[in-house]
């Protein structure tokens, strides 16, 4: 079973970075994926913009090479590839000087009015530079969007700063603030669950739910990414962004419809009401932790200073926190959220765990009644199962036994699982900001993590060391089973 493909009117895709890490294993390989579904159209073009000093053919051989590395056995196919290879141009230019922009503005007025897409796949602290010089060399036509990677600032007032540059030179219906957490199938599939089932929605609540789990963890360490990441840390990498968003849509009110203004109304509304983490209660509600030499699938790893080459760096490569939502449908109901690098294995799913039954009116042979639980997983494997209690059949009497209701989404619908970008990149084209976030957003977020990384700076919050390979530091099972509660570990 697939869904039907509508291919989009002829657009130009300038991806600022072209030559960078998420380009070529990201960008370019769901761009390529689209052209296979038969979504683009001639003549649509990309066009790569960075430093490098590149011609056309030389960006279509980096991108045969990306291509021909990063996709899936099966996927690479001659002719398509070629024909994807064709659509690709470059232009060297430089953020910070004049270089090149005159030519990148020749070859998009080739184009004239057609949809025009700048992707800032580049560090944040150019972000700035490229808006003021698109829109100085008028390079924006009626049908611009521009996309902006995240992250979008490094605290409140720098993500205050980036918004009003970005802002100086586009609208905001202009600006997709790019969250590919937002763009992963069951993502989606949780508004789906959630809105479009009579089933959920009445038990969605304090009433029914005792709590919820967001787990994004992951078994890669660095890769590569030294420079950025022990600026950034876990909080800021993943909390700030995919972590609280993936709450938003678990907690938010049903959304009027499934507009942008107002799934994004409803997700700003959620992070307003986070009770605050600052220095008075930081200890107890949160868990940083950084990893050490140990395994993963792939053999001996080494630990996180190891890999930096700086033992002096305090950078958490994990975290986990408890949050409390304060309004009506969630007062009193914790959601414990953790992330982090080098863990025993690449898994992110929400989970959600009902309360339990009121009364048994089991005896105590039939076997323990486990309250429900609602999984949702991201990744691997993405599908929803419904754990809930059956007999066991057969004749022997009353058993119960726990079991899950499984929708494993490959299984169910036997279709390839696009990447994240695939449809957000496409969504730009389309614009359709219902999977981006919007200025207000993301500086909410930002007001929320400020006061936690003040307090972890004033208070010196220790960082746990953890074994590579394991489930993070003891502190955070300790942070959750304070409460009585275990985290979930996917079965
Ligand atoms: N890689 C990933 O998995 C993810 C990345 N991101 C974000 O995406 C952005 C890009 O990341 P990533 O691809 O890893 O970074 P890289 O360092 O791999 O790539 C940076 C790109 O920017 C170009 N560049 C650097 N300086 C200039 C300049 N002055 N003018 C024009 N181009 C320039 C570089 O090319 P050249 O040197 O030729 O100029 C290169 O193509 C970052 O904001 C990152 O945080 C977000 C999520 C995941
Ligand atoms: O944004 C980021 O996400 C990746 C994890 O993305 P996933 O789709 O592979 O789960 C993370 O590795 C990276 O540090 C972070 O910047």
């Amino acid at each position: 079973m697939s869904s039907q493909i509508i291919p989009v009117e002829p657009f130009d895709y300038v991806v600022f970075g072209g030559t960078g890490d998420l380009a070529e294993r990201k960008l370019l390989p769901a761009l390529y994926h689209r052209q296979i579904s038969g979504q683009l159209t001639e003549p649509t073009r990309i066009i790569g913009a960075s430093r490098s000093d590149l011609d056309d053919e030389g960006y279509r051989a980096f991108a045969g090479e990306a291509l021909s590395r990063h996709l899936k056995p099966g996927e690479f196919d001659e002719q398509e590839v070629q024909r994807f290879l064709d659509r690709l141009h470059y232009v060297s230019v430089d953020a910070s000087s004049e270089r090149g922009w005159d030519a990148l503005g020749k070859l998009l007025a080739e184009a004239g009015e057609r949809v025009r897409a700048f992707y800032l796949a580049v560090g944040p602290s150019i972000f700035g530079e490229i808006c003021e010089r698109i829109h100085n060399h008028g390079l924006v036509n009626d049908n611009t969007r521009i996309v902006v990677e995240k992250p979008i600032g490094r605290d409140l007032e720098s993500a205050r700063a980036l918004n009003d540059t970005i802002g100086h030179a586009f609208s905001e219906d202009q600006i997709f603030r790019i969250d590919h957490y937002l763009g992963k199938e069951t993502v989606q599939n949780l508004m789906a669950l959630r809105f479009a089932n009579a089933l959920y929605e009445p038990l969605w609540n304090s009433a029914h739910i005792d709590h919820v789990q967001i787990t994004v963890a992951e078994s890669v360490g660095l890769e590569g990414r030294a420079g950025y990441y022990d600026r950034a840390g876990a909080l800021r990498d993943m909390v700030q962004n995919h972590l609280l968003q993936l709450l938003c849509l678990v907690a938010m009110e049903a959304p009027t419809s499934i507009d942008a203004e107002a799934v994004r109304d409803e997700k700003l509304k959620v992070l307003r009401a986070l009770h605050p983490i600052n220095a008075g209660n930081a200890s107890r509600l949160t868990v940083r932790g950084q990893y050490r030499a140990g395994a993963s699938a792939g053999g001996a790893v080494d630990g996180y200073l190891d890999e930096l080459g700086d033992d002096k760096s305090n950078t958490e490569t994990f975290v986990a926190i408890k949050a409390e939502i304060e309004n009506w449908r969630w007062a009193g109901v914790p959601f414990y959220m953790r992330t982090g690098k080098r863990m025993a294995q690449r898994v992110s799913e929400i989970v959600i765990n009902f309360k339990p039954i009121p009364h048994s009116i089991f005896s105590e042979g039939t076997g323990q009644i486990i309250a429900n639980q609602l999984v949702i997983r991201l990744q691997p494997d993405e599908g929803v199962k419904q754990w809930i209690m059956i007999k066991d059949p057969g004749p022997g009497g009353m058993r119960l036994r726990h079991v899950p209701l499984d929708m494993s989404f490959a299984a169910s619908f036997g279709v390839r699982n696009p990447d994240a970008y695939e449809r957000l990149l496409m969504d730009v084209i389309r614009c359709n900001q219902t999977l981006f976030m919007r200025r207000d957003e993301v500086e909410a977020a930002w007001q929320w993590v400020d006061p936690i990384l003040t307090a972890w700076e004033e208070t010196d919050h220790p960082c746990h060391g953890y074994t590579a390979g394991t489930s993070g530091p003891t502190n955070a099972i300790a942070l959750i089973e304070r409460d009585g509660r275990t985290w979930h570990e996917s079965r």
